[in-house]
């Protein structure tokens, strides 16, 4: 096509069992964005983006070693993509030797907002603290002042809950108790109760979701007096699922009674406006039949990462925007981004700036990067489990603090319940 190469590196958790292997939908995604990409005309004229990969299986050490043999290797590559926080926080602290952008598109860990540490990252992938914000909304708008934790002892989680505490602390509403468990929770829901805990906020990955909503229901935390916040990113019958498998001693009626009337919060990944055309002339609606015949999803099984598939799609378009201003730029003095080889500052800054402005509405809504932290900045979304099933109950906009809301919530005593035992006066 005579068109010159600009080389980018893309590491994608595929293969391996630990963690995310979200690589399995997000490097089709990341496919269709170059195909895309290269189709626009008015992008990288006479260039051609080109990608080169590998599987870092979730693992931070492979994903090292993948990363160093696709630096070494000629050609030079002018950006880095990666996905799962351990492996972003491994290539991201490193890149910096290389004066390497970043660009994160699976990783929802709170320490990679750390721009000591990781000075050249972004996210697509939004951070696990996003849904704070909306936490503290739901609590101030039913009026929970005294709320209690229960979490599962790992980093995502342990940094998640210290950034809700530092805002809890600012608008004045008291964590009465703050527990944390390995992976047996008993211990942990034993105190809750003990101290009279109504409104719980739990932290914890699926499975070990499953043995708190069973050890709840055992213990008769459920119910019209409490109110429980779970992570919303759990696929949709978590509760009544795997329980055999993983020797959950609790009947799927038994679950169902606990789980009734939870609440969820979780990043948006997807453009809630599924017919409006994004910047890559696709909408959300259009986007996602398209992966799907690219996934072949028409078994019913989704690939892992296909909720992360737009950001992982919005990454590549997020390089070539930024690619686009730092050409432009860099033509103004003389220099061009192909000359780029890991130790040209200046070059590496005009990239840097370029993607700290990049803004533009993508598949997974708008997407701008927050200039103290490169973190995604994102809508949440609330959902309540109603008749065993999640109805959307609004969103939150972090950014204005401004709560759309339906007015579709349903509790089980018909009535709000309250954060504490109200000692009716005796008199
Ligand atoms: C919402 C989730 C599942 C959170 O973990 C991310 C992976 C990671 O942070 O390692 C992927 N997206």
């Amino acid at each position: 096509s005579g068109r010159k190469p600009l080389h980018i590196a893309g590491i994608f958790p595929i293969n391996g069992t630990g963690g995310w292997q979200g690589g399995q939908a997000c490097k089709p995604a990341a496919d269709m964005a170059l195909e895309d990409v290269n189709a626009n005309k008015d992008l990288l004229p006479g260039y051609k983006l080109h990608l080169h990969w590998n599987d870092s299986e979730c693992e931070p050490g492979l994903g090292a070693a993948v990363m160093y043999e696709l630096l070494y290797k000629q050609p030079y590559k002018l950006i880095l993509l990666a996905g799962c926080s351990t492996v972003c926080t491994t290539v991201a602290e490193a890149a910096k030797m290389w004066n390497l952008v970043v660009l994160c598109y699976g990783a929802s860990s709170p320490a990679l907002s750390d721009r000591i540490r990781f000075p050249t990252l972004f996210r697509t992938h939004p951070s696990a603290t996003v849904q704070n914000p909306t936490r503290i909304t739901l609590m101030q708008k039913f009026g929970w002042k005294k709320v209690a934790i229960l979490q599962q002892a790992e980093e995502v989680f342990i940094s998640t809950v210290e950034d809700l505490e530092e805002r809890c602390k600012k608008v004045s509403i008291e964590i009465v108790t703050r527990q944390s468990f390995l992976t047996d929770p008993n211990e942990a829901i034993k105190n809750l109760k003990r101290q009279d805990a109504r409104i719980v906020i739990g932290f914890f990955y699926v499975v070990a979701a499953r043995r708190v909503l069973c050890e709840v229901y055992k213990q008769k935390l459920y119910g019209r007096s409490y109110v429980w916040f779970f992570i919303g990113w759990y696929e949709d019958n978590w509760f009544e699922s795997n329980l055999e498998a993983e020797g959950i001693n609790c009947t799927v009626e038994e679950m169902r009674k606990a789980a009734e009337g939870h609440l969820t919060t979780e990043a948006l990944m997807w453009n809630q406006e599924k017919n409006k055309t994004t910047k890559s002339g696709w909408t959300a609606e259009n986007f996602q039949k398209r992966l799907d015949a690219a996934l072949k999803v028409d078994s019913g099984r989704y690939p892992e990462g296909y909720q992360e598939a737009p950001l992982a799609y919005d990454a590549v378009w997020a390089v070539a925007l930024a690619f686009n201003k730092t050409m432009e730029k860099l033509s103004q003095m003389g220099r061009k981004l192909e000359d780029f080889n890991y130790t040209n500052k200046i070059i590496a800054d005009e990239i840097y700036s370029a993607m700290d402005n990049t803004q533009f509405i993508g598949i997974s809504g708008r997407v701008a990067f927050s200039s103290e932290t490169g973190d995604r900045i994102a809508l949440t979304q609330v959902e309540q489990l109603i008749d065993g099933k999640y109805l959307v109950l609004g969103y939150h906009d972090t950014e204005m603090n401004k709560l759309t809301w339906d007015n579709r919530e349903r509790w089980i005593g018909g009535k709000v319940p309250q954060d504490r035992t109200v000692i009716k006066n005796t008199l």
